[in-house]
C-alpha cells in the first residue's frame, strides 16, 4: 500500500518535471510546491462549495414547506401513526390513570399543538398494536411539568375494554402510536359564558375548553368569559376531595360523616389550582351518584341563571355567546340533552331533548361532545 501511494506521488511530479526543463533544483522544488498548493486550494474550494450546497439545498427546499404547514403536522403525520414514549403514569383512582407521553422524534417547535389549542376541544387516536384497532382520546392541557410536545391523558379503564385496558397496562418507557389531531368543534370568538356538564372522562374536553378560552385566547380581564364546570362521577373515588357549591347540604352531610376528609386526588388538585389561577372566571363543582347528588333541572337552571357581565361583541348572535356543553357516557348525554345520532356515517348532534331540551333555554347554544 505504501509503495503504491508513493509511486502515484512520484509519477505525478515526474510527469510535470518532464515538460519543464530543469535549470535549478530549488526553483523547481518551489514551483512544484506552489503548484501543489494551488491544486490543494482548488480542491478545498470545490469541497467547501459542495458542502455548502449539501447543507443549504435541502434547507432551502424544506423550510418554506415547514413554515407553511400547520404546527401540529410537525409531530403528526396522518394517516400514519407517530410513535410516542410513556414518560409518566399516575394513578387517579382505582379505574383511572393519568399518562404523559413524549414524541420519540425531537420537536424544535415550542408550541407544536397551538393550532389545536386555539380552536377548542380536540382528540387523537391511539392504536392497540396487536389488534390493530384505534380509539379516540382527549389530550389534557399542558401542566407545569410537561415539555414541548408532551401530551397527557386521563384514561378510564373500561371493563374488558381493549384499548383502555392496553393503555392501563403500559409502564414508563413503553411506546404508543398516535394519529391526529381531530378538532371536535371550533369555538367562535366572543364567547361570554360556558356551562360544561361533564360525566367521568368528559372532564377532559371541559379542561380543554377552559384552557382555550382562559389561557390561549387570553383576552383583557373585562373580556374573560365565565366558565362553570360541573363534574359528575358515579363514585367519590374518581373525584376525591372535590367540593360542590351546588348542593352544600348533602356534601356537608357526607363530609361530616367521613372520619376525616380524604385528600384531593391528582386531578382534583389540578382543577383546584386552575380555579385559583382563574378566580372569578372559572368554577368547578363535583357531583357524585353514590352520594345522591345528581344533575337535575334545578341545578342546570341555577348554572344558567347568573351569567357573566363580560362585554360582548354586539355584532355576534346571542346564541354564539352562551354555550352549554354536555360530555360523558352515552346515558349521561341522553339524560341531559337527548341522544347523539349517526347521520351518514358521522356521529351528529341529534335533536335536543332530555332535561335541557325541556327547559327551552333561549340564548344558549347546546353542544354534545
Ligand atoms: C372524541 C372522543 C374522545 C375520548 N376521550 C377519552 C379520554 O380522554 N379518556 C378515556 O378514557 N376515554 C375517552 N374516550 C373513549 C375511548 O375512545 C374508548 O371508547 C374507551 O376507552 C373504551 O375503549 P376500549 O377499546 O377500551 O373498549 P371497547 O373494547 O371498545 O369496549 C367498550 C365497552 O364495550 C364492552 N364490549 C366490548 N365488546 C363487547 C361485546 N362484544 N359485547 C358486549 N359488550 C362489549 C366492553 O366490555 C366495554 O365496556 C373518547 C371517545 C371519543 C369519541
Amino acid at each position: 500500500m505504501a509503495v503504491s501511494s508513493c509511486r502515484r506521488y512520484s509519477t505525478k511530479y515526474n510527469g510535470t518535471k518532464r515538460t519543464k526543463p530543469a535549470s535549478d533544483g530549488s526553483a523547481q522544488r518551489s514551483a512544484e510546491f506552489h503548484e501543489a498548493q494551488q491544486a490543494a486550494r482548488k480542491t478545498q474550494k470545490v469541497l467547501s462549495g459542495l458542502l455548502a450546497l449539501a447543507i443549504l439545498a435541502p434547507t432551502a427546499w424544506y423550510l418554506p414547506q415547514l413554515l407553511s404547514q400547520p404546527s401540529t403536522n410537525r409531530i403528526f403525520d396522518p394517516p400514519r401513526f407517530t410513535p410516542f414514549t410513556v414518560i409518566a403514569r399516575e394513578v387517579v383512582s382505582p379505574t383511572s390513570i393519568l399518562i404523559t407521553i413524549r414524541p420519540n422524534a425531537a420537536t424544535f417547535d415550542p408550541e407544536p399543538y397551538r393550532d389545536s389549542w386555539a380552536k377548542g376541544p380536540w382528540s387523537v387516536e391511539i392504536k392497540q398494536p396487536e389488534l390493530q384497532i384505534a380509539r379516540s382520546y382527549t389530550p389534557l392541557p399542558p401542566s407545569e411539568d410537561t415539555q414541548d410536545g408532551d401530551l397527557r391523558f386521563l384514561i378510564r379503564r373500561e371493563h374488558k375494554g381493549e384499548v383502555s385496558g392496553y393503555l392501563h397496562s403500559l409502564g414508563v418507557g413503553a411506546t404508543v402510536q398516535l394519529r391526529g389531531p381531530h378538532s371536535e368543534i371550533e369555538l367562535p370568538e366572543g364567547v361570554t359564558d360556558v356551562v360544561f356538564l361533564a360525566g367521568g372522562t368528559g372532564i377532559a374536553p371541559a379542561l380543554q375548553i377552559a384552557h382555550t378560552l382562559l389561557d390561549v385566547r387570553s383576552n383583557q380581564e373585562n373580556r374573560k368569559p365565565k366558565v362553570r364546570i360541573v363534574w359528575a362521577n358515579r363514585r367519590r373515588e374518581d373525584c376525591m376531595g372535590g367540593k360542590s357549591s351546588l348542593e352544600p347540604g348533602k356534601l356537608n352531610f357526607w363530609t361530616s360523616n367521613s372520619a376525616k376528609q380524604e385528600p384531593s386526588n391528582v386531578l382534583v388538585k389540578e382543577l383546584e389550582a386552575l380555579q385559583r389561577k382563574h378566580a372569578g372566571s372559572l368554577t368547578v363543582d363535583y357531583l357524585v351518584d353514590e352520594e345522591s347528588t345528581f344533575l337535575d333541572q334545578k341545578k342546570v337552571m341555577q348554572l344558567t341563571k347568573t351569567t357573566s357581565d363580560t362585554e360582548s361583541d354586539p355584532q355576534l348572535e346571542k346564541v354564539d355567546r352562551k354555550w352549554i356543553f354536555v360530555s360523558g357516557p352515552e346515558g349521561f348525554i341522553t339524560y341531559l340533552a337527548g341522544p347523539k345520532r349517526w347521520e351518514a356515517g358521522i356521529e351528529g348532534q341529534g335533536e335536543l331533548s332530555g332535561i335541557i331540551g325541556r327547559m327551552r333555554l333561549r340564548d344558549w347554544k347546546v353542544y354534545k361532545l
